[in-house]
């Protein structure tokens, strides 16, 4: 009986810690603190949070990788990519320098980590408590023993340990599981913050409040009304310098599994009992269950050669590519969902590098209106801009202002710029620091859910890998992608219209912006 109570308390307690806000005794140690991650993304959302003061009070930052450097090289890294328009947040920046250090060490030794623990304790001397949060800003190939350094030289004594891992989480579901046995024995599911920096993105976070805070929208959320579903992930440059780390993942790995599956998921689960994390990710494990292997006949992939300028190089023109690469740079794909709200409706995922444009967006095309009293009318087209611009419009006929009863296709248009012009907009990695310093799981990758991503995804990409006949398409570096890309995506039913030539975001719309 006595253990049993035991462990109802560990069990309370452990809850308790997983969901407490950190907002003192807290040191932040970025590990792989010379790394590109670091820099652009890390650092420029730490000193965010910090000056909006959204930082535990008296946070120190510490930063580790193999690099020696010194401290004044390593803050000139820490500043490289944070903007300081105003003398305000030069000032600020000065400020943030002062609670950052650097120690550098290996990733497979216990005597650099336990220097680092020194180095921790040192500013830990005089708090009530030692909380520690590990940022693993480092390659997958070095996840497994950093992670154990940590738990047997730096965890807290007397604080709360949480460790943010970043992705790629495995390259198929046996890796991924065997990441996920590595860490177990280590890190409770609870100290363990898997990100996945779409769901930080203002849009994304969007989804949920959009779908179910909306009753026009959640009625006609289903097979019965929606015709087919596009997510598109656009990026007009290449793999400029990770080619090395690009090749061995690909496309579908970088992005798809994981970025693109997040927003699918999002779009298309049921509606949670509650907002609480555990309820929200239950829903999500659910659809993605619901979700059979993608079949290689719903795909087709390509790899960006030259410009047609020959200005921008090819993919295999990197020098830390093999030139026999048959690495996808870009890949579309259908998923089904096999549930009574969606059992038939086409989600089809499209992502690519090196492409004419930067755009991350979502196209929900609903079913043609009955025919009869209109000829040749678009259908309805729900677009939801992740990035950049972020906006929501719908596209919808109407009457031609005048005295005939021409139609016309308009739009009723959420432009987040225009609408909130006064609201500043987080970056993905300010926001989701935030959430792991107050304990919050809803937006990271819960062990479950990341089983059945996999299970999704790896089928096809061991296809892929192994059928060395399949060579991917060629597309011009700064094109639309392949070739069949558009009757492909015509063969599942998405209906391109340039009914009178409309097109979103006009003259008066840029204007307006
Ligand atoms: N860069 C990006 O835009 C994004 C990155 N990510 C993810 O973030 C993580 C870090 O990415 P990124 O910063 O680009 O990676 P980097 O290649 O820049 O690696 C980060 C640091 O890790 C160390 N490192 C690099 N290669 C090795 C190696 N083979 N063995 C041991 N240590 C190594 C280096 O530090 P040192 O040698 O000094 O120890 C390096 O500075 C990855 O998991 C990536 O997938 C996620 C989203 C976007
Ligand atoms: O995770 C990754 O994401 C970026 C795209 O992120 P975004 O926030 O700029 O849309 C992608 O470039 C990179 O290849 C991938 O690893």
């Amino acid at each position: 009986m006595l253990g049993e109570i035991g462990i109802i308390f560990a069990t309370t307690k452990l809850i308790r810690e997983s969901t407490m806000e950190l907002k003192e005794d807290t040191t932040i140690v970025v590990l792989g603190a010379s790394g590109d991650l670091a820099k652009k993304k890390t650092f420029p959302a730490l000193f965010g949070l910090y000056r909006n003061k959204f930082l535990p009070k008296d946070i120190h930052i510490i930063g580790y990788a193999r690099t020696k450097m010194d401290h004044e090289e390593y803050l000139r890294r820490v500043k490289q990519y944070i903007k300081t328009p105003t003398k305000d947040v030069e000032e600020q920046l000065e400020d943030f320098c002062k609670c950052c250090s650097y120690i550098s060490g290996q990733y497979d030794q216990d005597e650099p980590f336990q220097n680092l623990n020194k180095h921790i304790e040192e500013f830990e001397q005089g708090r009530k408590a030692g909380n520690r949060i590990f940022y693993m800003a480092l390659p997958p190939s070095v996840f497994i023993p950093v992670s154990q350094h940590l738990r047997k030289n730096c965890y807290p004594n007397n604080g709360i340990a949480r460790v943010i891992i970043e992705k790629p989480f495995g390259k198929d579901l046996q890796s991924s599981r065997e990441l996920q046995r590595a860490l177990e024995p280590d890190w409770k599911e609870e100290e363990i913050f898997r990100i996945d920096h779409y769901l930080g993105k203002e849009m994304v976070k969007n989804l949920l409040i959009l779908r179910f805070g909306n009753e026009f929208l959640g009625a006609t959320w289903n097979r019965n009304h929606i015709d087919s579903v596009q997510i598109t992930f656009k990026e007009p440059f290449g793999t400029e310098g990770r080619g090395g780390y690009f090749d061995e993942f690909g496309i579908i790995r970088d992005v798809m599994q994981n970025h693109l599956l997040q927003v699918l998921t999002l779009l298309a689960m049921e509606r949670p009992i509650s907002f609480s994390s555990e309820d929200i990710r239950d829903e999500k494990v659910r659809v993605l269950r619901g979700i059979p292997a993608i079949e290689p006949k719903n795909v087709i992939i390509g790899q960006y050669g030259k410009s047609l300028d020959g200005t921008k190089p090819a993919y295999k023109e990197d020098d830390t590519v093999p030139k026999d690469s048959r690495c996808p740079t870009f890949c579309a794909m259908v998923a089904y969902i096999r549930n009574e709200r969606w059992d038939g409706v086409p989600f089809i995922l499209k992502a690519g590098k090196a492409l004419n444009e930067q755009k991350t967006e979502i196209r929900i095309q609903f079913k043609d209106v009955t025919s009869g009293i209109f000829k040749d009318i678009p259908r309805n087209e729900l677009v939801i801009r992740i990035q950049p611009n972020e906006s929501v419009y719908l596209k919808m006929n109407s009457k031609l202002p005048g005295l005939s009863m021409q139609t016309v296709v308009t739009e009723l248009d959420l432009t987040y710029r225009r609408r909130f012009s006064d609201l500043k907009i987080p970056e993905a990695y300010e926001s989701l620091v935030l959430d792991a310093l107050k304990g919050d799981h809803s937006n990271f990758v819960r062990d479950d859910e990341l089983d059945a991503s996999w299970r999704i995804f790896t089928p096809i990409l061991h296809y892929l890998d192994e059928k060395k006949e399949i060579v991917p398409m060629e597309y011009p570096y700064g094109s639309r992608g392949p070739a069949v890309l558009d009757d492909f995506t015509a063969s599942f039913g998405y209906k391109f219209s340039d009914a009178a030539g409309y097109q979103w975001n006009t003259a008066s719309n840029k204007a307006a912006l």
